[in-house]
């Protein structure tokens, strides 16, 4: 999808890292019609939190399971016909060219996108190295790029500061996805690549993923609102 086609509040998708179907029940009656894209991930996901994505994705809610698959290619593509079921938008799964092309097949016929995560947002050039790879962070994510994109994976989760980049190497055809995403003066907790939403956008991100800066927010709603705000500008 070209950028300009995705409306700029459609843009945020808030991360519900909460602990129950309750709590992420509570949060979205907070957050109301200032957020129309949600992520669930392992902490709602492992509680209870899948036929939620179907219930959202019912009420007119755009849903991203953000699972991040890994296994042998049988058992990945079992898993995203079964997540395609659900009514979800986006499902991820780790940049390995066995798991994208089993997903990328699995998904054939369904509305279900496929995103591609290259190199986590909380890891540095040290972690890669520490996890037995010789390669730069940067050098690795634009690797997995060009293979999600020879593969025909839907989209591509970097953090931002390899938006630029990306884009250079995928063009527009590809959603670019990105978490690390930290506004002005909010805590960067385990987050080691981040950028403000404005120059997330501005470097070329089409969605941007945000979990504590909103759900830990006092007024999670006007955090939500301050994002859009942002995003707005950013794109003049
Ligand atoms: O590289 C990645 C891939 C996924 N995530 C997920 O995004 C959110 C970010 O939450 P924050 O609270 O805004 O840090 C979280 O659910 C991660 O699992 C990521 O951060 N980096």
């Amino acid at each position: 999808m070209q950028p300009a086609q995705i409306a700029p509040r459609d843009r945020l998708i808030v991360a519900l890292d909460l602990p129950s179907v309750a709590a992420a029940e509570a949060m979205i009656d907070r957050l109301g019609d200032s957020v129309s894209f949600y992520k669930i991930g392992y902490q709602l996901g492992y509680a209870g939190g899948l036929p939620l994505a179907r219930e959202l994705a019912g009420r007119g809610k755009k849903v991203f399971l953000d699972l991040k698959l890994h296994d042998i290619g049988n058992t990945v593509a079992r898993g995203v016909e079964s997540v395609a079921a659900l009514g979800a938008t986006f499902l991820t799964v780790h940049a390995y060219p066995q798991t994208m092309k089993a997903a990328v097949e699995a998904r054939a016929g369904a509305s279900l996108k496929i995103l591609a995560v290259t190199v986590l947002t909380s890891y540095d050039d040290n972690d890669l190295q520490a996890a037995g790879y010789g390669l730069k962070v940067s050098d690795l994510v634009e690797a997995r790029a060009r293979q999600a994109q020879a593969i025909g994976v839907d989209g591509i989760v970097s953090s931002p500061e390899e938006a630029a980049a990306i884009r250079k190497i995928v063009g527009h055809e590809m959603n670019l996805v990105t978490p690390g995403i930290r506004p002005a003066g909010s805590a960067t907790g385990d987050q080691k690549r981040i950028m403000t939403p404005a120059r997330a956008i501005a470097a070329g991100a089409d969605y941007l993923v945000v979990g504590r800066p909103v759900v830990e927010a006092d007024d999670p709603k006007a955090a939500a609102e301050a994002i859009h705000a942002e995003v707005a500008q950013a794109l003049g």
